[in-house]
């Protein structure tokens, strides 16, 4: 019934059935494939033939019926509705892509930072984790240039010299820096950046970066839990398990210059891995975005 209502408006309407009609009709149809950017968007001017369309009086405007959507087909729907609405149907994205942002991920020794981001980069390719600098010697199954660059005393504080780390630190007796290149590069083509420091180099970082940089702070579900974890590490001295221990005892009280706090509990360490993914997610999806500046 609608499709016979239809067709005899069609037919009784001049505007309709016209071949000028028809002409102006199908010069509607758009490119849909030409992508145009949120700001051109909402600021383009409409095509010619709307532009004269909106500006003609309702008298003057054509009369015509959209036909009943289950009686035209797509192409002809999409073209009386944009007809209708008096311009065309963009199919570029309504919201720009996310920033690209900078994950400071850190926590007290031995809470498992390694291990998260070790397992981060399996789970999330398009991640840049920065390789950091450091003097301190190479531990077993490290990798230089993968796990950290590892370089001389001398070289490192000639790195300083020359202004190309981002933040640097002398932990516990060890220089650790963040080479500004790196950054650079690696946001330019689009990358999110990942950087991994101890909570005294997280709190430089904070000066720095501000609220640009979504900061996690990475927890054990208690401190026992932490001091057997660096226990069962062997990495460290009696009198450097001491000092670890002390100083991630005054690193938690910093806990609230984060913007997230993860979980790693023992032998749970896929759940905080799940849990750095979400808030990434989350953070990508923001309405007002982070712009980090290097
Ligand atoms: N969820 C977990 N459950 C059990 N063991 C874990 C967990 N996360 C990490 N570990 C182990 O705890 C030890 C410390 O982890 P890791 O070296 O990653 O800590 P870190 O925070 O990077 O330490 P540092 O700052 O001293 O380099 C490692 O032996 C690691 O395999």
């Amino acid at each position: 019934m609608f499709r016979r209502l239809y067709f005899s408006l069609a037919r009784s309407s001049p505007t309709l059935s016209s071949p000028i009609f028809h002409h102006q009709y199908t010069s509607l149809i758009i490119n849909h494939s030409k992508p145009t950017s949120i700001t051109e968007r909402f600021t383009s001017t409409p095509p010619r033939f709307f532009a004269s369309y909106t500006k003609m009086s309702d008298s003057q405007k054509p009369k015509f019926t959209i036909p009943p959507p289950d009686k035209a087909s797509k192409p002809e729907m999409l073209r009386a509705l944009e007809f209708s609405m008096g311009s065309s149907f963009s199919n570029s994205p309504i919201c720009p892509p996310p920033n690209p942002l900078i994950i400071v991920i850190s926590g007290p020794s031995g809470v498992g930072k390694d291990a998260v981001i070790k397992k981060l980069r399996q789970v999330r390719e398009s991640l840049h984790f920065v390789v950091t600098a450091t003097s301190r010697p190479t531990r077993e199954g490290e990798v230089d240039g993968k796990d950290y660059y590892f370089v001389s005393e001398e070289e490192f504080l000639s790195m300083v010299e020359r202004n190309e780390l981002l933040e640097y630190a002398l932990v516990y007796g060890d220089y650790k820096g963040i080479p500004k290149r790196q950054i650079r590069e690696f946001m330019a083509k689009g990358h999110d950046i990942v950087l991994r420091v101890d909570v005294q180099g997280a709190e430089t970082l904070r000066k720095i970066l501000g609220t640009s940089a979504v900061f996690i702070y990475l927890v054990a579900e208690s401190e026992l839990e932490l001091v057997e974890r660096l226990i069962d590490r062997k990495t460290e001295t009696s009198e450097a398990l001491l000092v670890r221990i002390a100083t991630a005892r005054e690193e938690v009280k910093h806990v609230r210059d984060f913007d997230y706090v993860v979980v790693n509990g023992e032998g749970k360490l896929d759940n905080a891995v799940k849990l750095v993914e979400s808030i990434i997610d989350a953070e990508k999806a923001k309405v007002q975005q982070r712009r980090a500046v290097i």
